[in-house]
């Protein structure tokens, strides 16, 4: 028997960072009970270890609730969790398009920020109704008046039906359950007994089961056993398990219309299953897919080296494994002469980056040497091919290129008026466009044209501290243009550095090349002899700085003294070398790389 369409609602949560959606969603678990007190300590949904620590969540998670409601029916509830990150802006998308309404939760204490606009804006797009939730009312910083007046003002949706809670206390859950079933949709209604059509909202890999896809029903019945078939990648599969979770995974018959659940069918990659795809029967199937979504296209790439690089197979093995479950990261085989083996890896952001290096090294083991981020280019050649540049080191001939298109971004960026001032000048110092400046109460919120090269250095840490943290920052997408681009090679005693080469805007070049030779200065350690430090663009040095030589060798003052004390110093300076990369005659500590990569703009 099919269950009640008209019982069903599919919601999400957006939310600014923090702003206390994970918590929200575990209460609402809690009170239809799915978890006992007990197991409500831990967070629920966010369930990687990294995304606990750092308190984001990544993967969208989803879970199935039953609701007995004042009216005395009970709702099946399908709540999926979005990642607040803007690098993770792809799952939100995908996930909204999984359900009818939203929740859009405000921090009553903060009040709208970037990324709550960014995500409202795409759940309005996909014609989501919306409820707004004033959540933190507990802390005495809590301005409800204020915050409704901000929604109302900067979104433009209605907020006088607020519903004000505080997920930490537990206040208000129930309202925001009556909320959802009075004032979300329910699907539209499907024929369970029309040929499967069921979208393809999220896929990842479980060690046991093989790939696990995350299924919304739009017509016909998701059965165990039966045989279905992705339209777009073509590969049909026995379905081994149909189920739910509620939050833990739960083995159902089947799932109708509207119905959100998952299927395991023995899919070796994740890659076999695309999300967006759209699953049919394979004896029966749909004649038209569903509209799919856009791929997630890395856009930051950095090259991935171990430290030691004995650990290149290990390195190679751990990509492989984090790959089989992430298929928005990207990575193919480098080599640097500066650096040996290693992977360049294409990332959706810098978050995205820092996630995967972490637990690289953390899950792993794996001790690891990031090169400089870096976009990518799009060049054209004088034989009018064109090439997708994603490594500055392989940079062709300047000779034989046209021209340089770099992507840019649209920024959105909501600052206390205090601060304004210095968001302005750093905007303005990476090359920014302002195209509006205006006032949300005592806040400013300022969109800007920005190069993303100019964004993936350290633009959201600068962002931070010029605001101590109050700035908020979204960004999307715009397009590519063209641009006065050059690469600039960096040359320790002479010999160019690969890893640290990089492509930038001739006017900001010299700037840049100057702040990064003092730098590698201070960084590297003085040797013998004196060791020039220069940034070159083609044949033109644009910045010198001049490493003076040691005066003293550290085994002058053991000079026909003892030669096993004379080895012991050898061997400890050895043992401080482990983390050095030798270039030419010269070596350069790791930490250099790392720290010379972080620019600051005075
Ligand atoms: N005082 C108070 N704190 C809350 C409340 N709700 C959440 N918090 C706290 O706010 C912080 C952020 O909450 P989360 O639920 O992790 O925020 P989130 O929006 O899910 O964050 P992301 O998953 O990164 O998007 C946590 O420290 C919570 O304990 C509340 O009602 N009152």
């Amino acid at each position: 028997m099919s269950t009640d369409q008209s019982l069903i609602r599919n919601f999400s949560i957006v939310a600014h960072i923090d702003h206390g959606k994970s918590t929200l969603a575990d209460r609402l678990i809690q009170y239809t009970g799915g978890l006992t007190n007990r197991e409500m300590k831990e967070q629920v949904l966010d369930n990687m270890d990294l995304e606990r620590e750092r308190g984001i969540t990544i993967k969208a998670q989803t879970v199935r609730l039953d609701y007995p409601a004042k009216d005395g029916k009970t709702y099946i509830l399908n709540l999926i969790d979005t990642p607040g990150h803007v690098d993770f802006a792809y799952e939100v998308n995908r996930s909204l398009a999984a359900c009818e309404g939203s929740l859009l939760v405000v921090d009553a204490s903060q009040g709208v920020e970037a990324q709550t606009l960014a995500n409202v804006y795409q759940a309005i797009d996909v014609d989501h109704e919306i409820v707004s939730v004033l959540n933190k009312i507990d802390l005495p910083a809590a301005d409800v008046p204020r915050v409704k007046a901000q929604i109302e003002d900067v979104i433009g949706i209605d907020a006088s039906e607020a519903v004000e809670i505080s997920a930490k206390t537990g206040l208000g859950i129930e309202d925001v359950l009556e909320a959802v079933i009075k004032r979300l949709p329910p699907p539209a209604v499907g024929d369970p007994d029309a040929p499967l059509k069921a979208m393809l909202v999220d896929s990842w890999y479980d060690p046991y089961l093989g790939v696990i896809c995350l299924v919304r029903i739009i017509e016909g019945t998701l059965k165990k056993g039966m045989k279905v078939r992705l339209m777009r990648s073509g590969g049909a599969y026995p379905v081994d398990g149909v189920g739910v979770f509620r939050p833990k995974k739960e083995s159902i018959d089947s799932l109708g219309p509207g119905e959100i659940g998952y299927l395991n069918a023995s899919i070796k990659q994740v890659r076999d299953a695309r999300v967006g795809d759209t699953i049919t029967d394979d004896r029966r199937p749909a004649t038209e897919a569903l509209k799919g979504f856009k791929p997630a296209q890395p856009v930051v790439f950095c090259g991935l080296f171990p430290v030691d690089s004995a650990e290149f197979e290990d390195l190679r093995e751990a990509i492989e494994r984090l790959a089989l479950n992430d298929a928005s990261f990207s990575y193919e085989m480098e080599t640097s002469a500066a650096l040996g083996f290693g992977f360049r890896c294409g990332f959706l952001g810098l978050l995205h980056l820092e996630v995967i290096r972490e637990r690289l090294e953390r899950e792993y083991n794996i001790e690891l040497i990031t090169t400089a981020p870096s976009v990518v280019y799009k060049l054209e050649m004088t034989d009018d091919t064109t090439v997708d540049l994603h490594n500055p080191a392989d940079m062709p001939d300047v000779m034989k290129i046209r021209s340089i298109a770099e992507p840019w971004i649209k920024a959105t960026i909501l600052v206390p008026d205090e601060y304004l001032g210095g968001v302005l000048k750093l905007c303005q110092d990476r090359r920014g466009n302002q195209l509006e400046l205006t006032y949300a109460g005592s806040r400013a919120m300022l969109i800007y044209e920005l190069p993303l090269n100019e964004v993936v250095f350290d633009f959201y840490d600068r962002l931070k501290s010029i605001s101590k943290g109050y700035a908020s920052f979204d960004y999307h997408w715009v397009d590519n243009r063209e641009g006065d681009l050059v690469r600039m090679s960096i040359l320790v005693n002479d010999e160019p550095v690969d890893a640290l080469s990089m492509v930038v805007h001739r006017g900001r070049a010299e700037q840049r090349g100057r702040a990064m030779c003092e730098k590698l200065k201070d960084l590297i350690p003085r040797h013998m002899f004196k060791i020039p430090i220069q940034a070159a663009i083609g044949g033109r040095i644009v910045a010198r700085e001049t490493l003076s030589a040691l005066r003293k060798d550290v085994t002058a003052k053991c000079y026909g003294g003892d030669a096993s004390r004379k080895r012991k110093l050898l061997d400890k300076q050895k043992a401080g070398k482990k983390k050095m990369r030798q270039f030419g005659k010269v070596e350069i500590p790791q930490e250099a790389f790392i720290a010379a990569l972080k620019m600051d703009d005075n």
